[in-house]
């Protein structure tokens, strides 16, 4: 259960945020809104990238601000950009490099680091160049080394920006059947069909929130008028 309560967040002078409370228990929330206004700040708030300049963000209970750690164990996050994830030579070093701080053995930690990029189909992949994989392919590896630390809610901000309408498609449905809470941001509206829970965000604050058909109405009709 993620809440956010009063949450304002400026950058200096600019209010990017102001005065935001949510209570985030589905499994899958879709977060939507114009270019610039606070989306990625109220994502990566979620497991305390960003600490809010006033108001309060728990997660199960544990306030980001202050348990940052523990957070970022229960909150996997994901960035638009995979190459800036990728911190290993190759795919099964990069994914096995987010379980260094886990104590597991060698073969308990292959074993995860298997079974994460079969998942994902990049077992075939597992001893190339992470950074000669295609855009798409370093996408599912930025998922696949946040996935196997088995985090509880996972933050996806654009996770399929640099993708072709096919693997933009397959990423969703991947996020679709995650055991995980979701949190996804997106531009792309027609990705959130069938989510739970869509909240449009304009200028730092909620404007819409409910079920995506709605939401999205809201949006779209929204940014006729602006
Ligand atoms: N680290 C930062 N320092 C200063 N200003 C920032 C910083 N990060 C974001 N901003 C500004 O805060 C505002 C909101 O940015 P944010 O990235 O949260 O919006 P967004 O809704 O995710 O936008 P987009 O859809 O373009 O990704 C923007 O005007 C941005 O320039």
């Amino acid at each position: 259960m993620i809440v956010i309560e009063g949450v304002h967040h400026a950058y200096g002078e600019r209010q990017v945020l102001r005065g935001i409370d949510l209570e985030l228990s589905e499994p899958r929330v879709g977060i939507v809104g114009a270019n610039g206004s606070g989306k990625s700040t109220l994502a990566r708030m979620l497991n305390g990238l960003v600490t809010p300049t006033s108001g309060k963000v728990t997660v199960d209970g544990l306030d980001v601000a202050r348990h940052g750690g523990a957070v970022r164990k229960r909150v996997g996050f994901v960035f638009p950009d995979p190459d800036a994830q990728i911190v290993m030579p190759t795919v099964a070093e990069d994914v096995a490099f987010s379980l260094r701080r886990q104590k597991l053995s060698t073969q308990e930690r292959d074993e995860r680091v298997g079974g994460v990029l079969a998942r994902f189909g990049l077992a075939e992949h597992a001893d190339h160049p992470a950074h000669l994989l295609s855009s798409g392919q370093k996408q599912l590896l930025a998922l696949a080394a946040v996935l196997v630390t088995e985090p509880t809610v996972l933050v996806a901000d654009e996770p399929t920006t640099l993708l072709d309408l096919r693997n933009a498609r397959a990423i969703t449905r991947l996020l679709g059947d995650l055991d995980q809470q979701v949190v996804l941001v997106t531009h792309q509206l027609s990705l959130l069909a069938g989510w739970d829970r869509v909240v449009v965000i304009d200028d730092g604050l909620v404007v819409a929130d409910g079920p995506p058909a709605e939401s999205l109405g809201t949006y779209q009709r929204l940014m006729e008028t602006q």
